[in-house]
């Protein structure tokens, strides 16, 4: 079985690619109208008042913009930005380290912050809530708990699964953002800045082709955008025509509604294999050899978005649209009355 390109993937790349094309200041981040509205009056207001922003926890699929938003945040308060991640945080003191050395009103941006380990979540709570650390000197019957008194600064948290975050962790934000898919137009725009950037000629077409296809996620748009400049550059005259990015998006194995090689997999798994499901989530995974996160993170919320599949009680189901697009027939109701199609 052939593995996906990872480039076409919106999970991180190791060195992360898209960084020239990172908008750097609220007014160049294309959509997310409704949090970037909010968002703009409560930094005005920390601004104003001289105060450490409230507390801003980003949800949502991964490349639409939490990392961006953050270190966004971060400038516009005209403040530091300091950054780690859960997974990186072991032990107490880790995160200690990093609270005592904040400056005044600082962004700490704490990404997948739904794998913090609950010894260090715990650190987190009289740091956020009353911006100072409890220090347990000693052991046995000797212990005693010291409280340091910390900067006041705002945690900038980042997580894809919600729903893993614990209640008292998420009550603490004040701000709860939700980011959405971006609409064709948003990831037009989007590309079309990109184009720009990457010295080629956008013409309409081109970029709405790309735009179409990118998942509804700025960081496959971006990615698609690179590979479909290669072609121009080798191919084309300079300019982003509608004729190269289907050339170039076709070649790479994305179809005309976005999806890749994962996506129809894992269609094709449940249309073939299970009649269109329902099929529980660690059914798939393991059919097709990918994470239980990999599934629920990176490959199911577009194909939910786009009413390609339901997600039901007793597992994952494919919706019409779905068998329409990989060209099967969906089976026929069971026939159970006497006098049905199918009795022989
Ligand atoms: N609103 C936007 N406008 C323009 N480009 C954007 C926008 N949002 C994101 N991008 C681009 O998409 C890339 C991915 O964004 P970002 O790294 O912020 O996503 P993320 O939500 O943090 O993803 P992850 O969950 O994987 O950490 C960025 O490098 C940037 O180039
Ligand atoms: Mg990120």
């Amino acid at each position: 079985m052939t593995q996906p390109d990872p480039a076409l993937r919106p999970d991180r790349l190791p060195e992360d690619a898209d960084r020239a094309l990172r908008p750097q200041v609220l007014d160049d981040f294309v959509g997310q109208a409704e949090a970037r509205a909010n968002l703009r009056i409560f930094i005005e207001s920390a601004r104003m008042r001289g105060e450490a922003m409230d507390h801003t926890l980003f949800h949502g699929p991964p490349g639409l913009g939490k990392t961006t938003l953050a270190q966004i945040m971060a400038r516009e308060l005209g403040v530091g930005f300091r950054m780690t991640s859960g997974p990186v945080l072991a032990k107490p003191g880790d995160l200690a380290a990093i609270l005592t050395n904040l400056e005044p009103r600082d962004v700490l941006f704490i990404d997948e912050i739904h794998r913090l380990s609950p010894v260090v979540e715990e650190v987190l709570y009289p740091a956020m809530e009353d911006f100072a650390l409890d220090l347990v000197i000693g052991e046995g019957p000797a212990a005693r708990t010291v409280r340091i008194d910390l900067q006041p600064f705002t945690l900038v948290g980042a997580t894809t699964r919600l729903g893993l975050l614990t209640t008292p962790l998420r009550d603490r934000f004040g701000i709860p953002t939700r980011l959405q898919f971006y609409t064709e137009d948003e990831l037009d725009h989007i590309v079309t800045r990109g184009a720009r950037l990457l010295g080629v000629e956008p013409l309409a077409e081109g970029t709405r082709e790309i735009a179409r296809r990118a998942r509804g996620t700025p960081r496959i748009a971006g990615r698609l955008l690179r590979r479909v400049v290669d072609f121009v550059t080798v191919e084309g005259d300079g300019r982003l025509t509608r004729a190269i990015a289907d050339r170039a998006l076709t070649r790479m194995g994305v179809d005309n509604l976005g999806l890749d090689g994962a996506d129809r997999r894992y269609m094709l798994l449940l249309a073939e294999n299970y009649g269109g499901g329902p099929v529980g989530v660690e059914t798939i995974a393991a059919a097709l050899s990918e994470s239980r996160d990999a599934i629920e993170e990176v490959i199911e919320p577009y194909l939910l978005q786009q009413g390609l599949i339901q997600r039901t009680p007793r597992g994952r189901m494919l919706a019409a649209k779905a068998w329409r697009h990989i060209g099967l027939a969906p089976p026929q109701p069971q026939q159970t009355a006497q006098g049905g199609l199918f009795d022989l």
